[in-house]
């Protein structure tokens, strides 16, 4: 034993010798050394991956390029690109943004085993850099995380902000910003003059959140008309998107800077900051007196003041101005998209038109406006909101999920940490669950009890599971009392020269969450009611 301890002391210390006699060979030797010791463990890494991977069935994924990974497959309009690609690679993909790994689902069934079976591991939402900062560190209630803070916000929004009681109360407002808009189209049909629907719908919505939300009149506002417009364009681009360091860590960051990503995001947190501040200010004037109906800015401030259940979080100015951001989000562009939608596919189908409009006039009679009350007797008008939902969804995305466990999906392993996303405009245009599908036929809810409220897998504008949208009942009934005076009140020619099939039905590119229709609708009305 001995013996053999000093043999390797001695060997040792040769080596040592023979070190400090030929460096560059010791340094050779070790290198070698080295490499014959890393190439087993990495062939062994390789090996525990590859079982693993083959252990977990994972699900397909198109062709990848090396960084980028699936990046160059997004496209323009991502859920376009992803229907055409999960029609080679199935209604469960698995894709790479860069290092972000993304799990597109294309059908009502795997639809349904995310948002229902595993809707716990799938409702936490994916932390970004544009959502962090004009969320003020996720303090909203669309992009904060699952959990308590999540819980204490959903529970303030559905049981005080949007629930049928208050969106009962706001119902002045919505029915006297549609009243006066359809005074002003009502000049526009006195000189046949063309009126641009996608601006006029832009405005009313922003018109009823406004009044809504701050109890402030949009007109003449701080954020009056295309600032405002561009403010939400811009907000929404920074609400739904990556950056590039996020896909592509280490050297991401160099185009995030050359493209100003950072410096544009400040720019747009500012502006929503400085108007939402001065909106609250204005509410704790010792001179201001609540006249009639408390807005939201009002029920967010009580509810600041009288907090006390304790374990709960504080609400601040910070909070209140994040729950104002998603009405900001959620209020005004769905609305007005939903009905400009409408009107294109009934300009394009006079039949449909033509009957919606008999259906209101014969319920309405010569009553001057359609009321909200009128409205649960307008079937034919409901289907046609149903009809452009499903056809033309808002959000034909849903938000990004983030996974927090593993779960399967159609036989697939989804792993923990991944995105998910379900593609709603694909599922509502699949020959699977709907007859000719991209024929717009409101007619096909006649007898059909699907609903929004999330349980129909093949339909799911609003979502489903616990993050479904809080918003509904506003955003139905702002897009029904619009849709049915604008039929109610007037007819609609196509400007001078244009034929129906004229009508560009291409949607708008922007990398947002929420698509809207690509170029303007411009139709001439012209008083029914004279
Ligand atoms: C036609 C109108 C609308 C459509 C199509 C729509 C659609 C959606 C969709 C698809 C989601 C995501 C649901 C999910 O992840 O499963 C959502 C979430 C949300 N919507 Fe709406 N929405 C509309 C109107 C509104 C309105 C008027 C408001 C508020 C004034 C609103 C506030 C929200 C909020 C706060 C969330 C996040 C909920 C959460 O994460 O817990 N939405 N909406």
């Amino acid at each position: 034993m001995m013996e053999a301890i000093g043999f390797k002391v001695k060997k040792i210390l040769r080596e040592l010798r023979f070190l400090q006699a030929k460096p560059q060979m010791a340094l050779y030797n070790l290198l070698m050394w080295f490499l014959l010791l890393l190439i087993p463990l990495l062939f062994l890494l390789k090996k525990i991956v590859e079982v693993k991977e083959i252990k977990l069935q994972l699900p397909p994924s198109p062709p990848q390029l090396p960084i980028i990974r699936n990046l160059h497959q997004l496209g323009a309009l991502p859920h376009q690109s992803f229907m055409k690609l999960s029609q080679k690679y199935g209604p469960v993909m698995l894709l790479k943004f860069g290092h972000i790994p993304l799990v597109i689902i294309s059908s009502a069934e795997a639809a349904r085993e995310v948002l229902k079976i595993h809707d716990l591991n799938t409702c936490n939402r994916v932390q970004l850099t544009g959502t962090r900062k004009l969320t003020y560190n996720y303090l909203d209630l669309a992009f904060a995380p699952y959990g308590d803070y999540w819980r204490q916000m959903r529970k303030i929004c559905v049981i005080e902000l949007f629930s049928s009681k208050r969106v009962q109360s706001f119902r002045f407002i919505r029915e006297g910003e549609v009243a006066s808009l359809m005074d002003t189209i009502s000049q526009s049909a006195s000189s046949a003059t063309p009126v641009d629907l996608s601006e006029k719908m832009f405005a009313l919505t922003a018109s009823i959140v406004f009044r809504m939300a701050f109890g402030q009149i949009f007109q003449g506002s701080d954020l009056d008309n295309h600032k405002f417009e561009k403010l939400i364009r811009a907000t929404e681009y920074f609400m739904g998107g990556f950056t590039t360091e996020e896909c592509i860590p280490y050297a991401g960051w160099i185009i995030d800077r050359l493209n100003g990503y950072h410096a544009k995001l400040e720019k747009v947190f500012h502006e929503l900051d400085t108007f939402f501040e001065k909106a609250i200010n204005d509410h704790l004037k010792p001179e201001r007196k609540i006249q009639g109906q408390e807005d939201i800015i009002d029920v967010m401030l009580k509810i600041e003041k009288d907090q006390i259940k304790p374990g709960e979080a504080q609400i601040t100015k910070d909070n209140i101005k994040a729950v104002l951001l998603d009405i900001f989000l959620g209020g005004v562009d769905t609305s007005a998209i939903t009905v400009v939608w409408a009107m294109s596919e009934l300009a394009r189908n006079p039949r449909l038109m033509k009957k919606a409009q008999e259906e209101i006039r014969n319920c309405i009679g010569k009553k001057g406006r359609v009321t909200e009350d009128d409205i649960d007797q307008l079937p034919y008008l409901k289907m046609i909101i149903k009809e452009t939902l499903r056809l033309h969804p808002p959000a034909p995305l849903l938000p990004p999920r983030e996974t927090t466990s593993h779960f399967k999906v159609n036989g697939y392993d989804i792993n923990p940490k991944n995105l998910i996303q379900v593609n709603v405009w694909a599922i509502g245009r699949d020959p699977k669950y709907w007859k000719n599908p991209e024929e717009f036929y409101p007619e096909r809810f006649i007898n059909n009890s699907i609903d929004f409220k999330g349980n129909n897998f093949e339909y799911l504008p609003f979502g489903s599971g616990r993050r479904i949208c809080p918003g509904i009942h506003i955003g139905l009934i702002t897009s029904e009392i619009a849709l049915a005076n604008l039929l109610y009140c007037f007819d609609w020619k196509l400007p001078n020269g244009m034929k129906k099939e004229d009508i560009n039905m291409e949607e708008a590119s922007g990398g947002s969450l929420v698509i809207s229709k690509k170029t303007a609708l411009n139709l001439v009305p012209v008083n029914y009611l004279q």
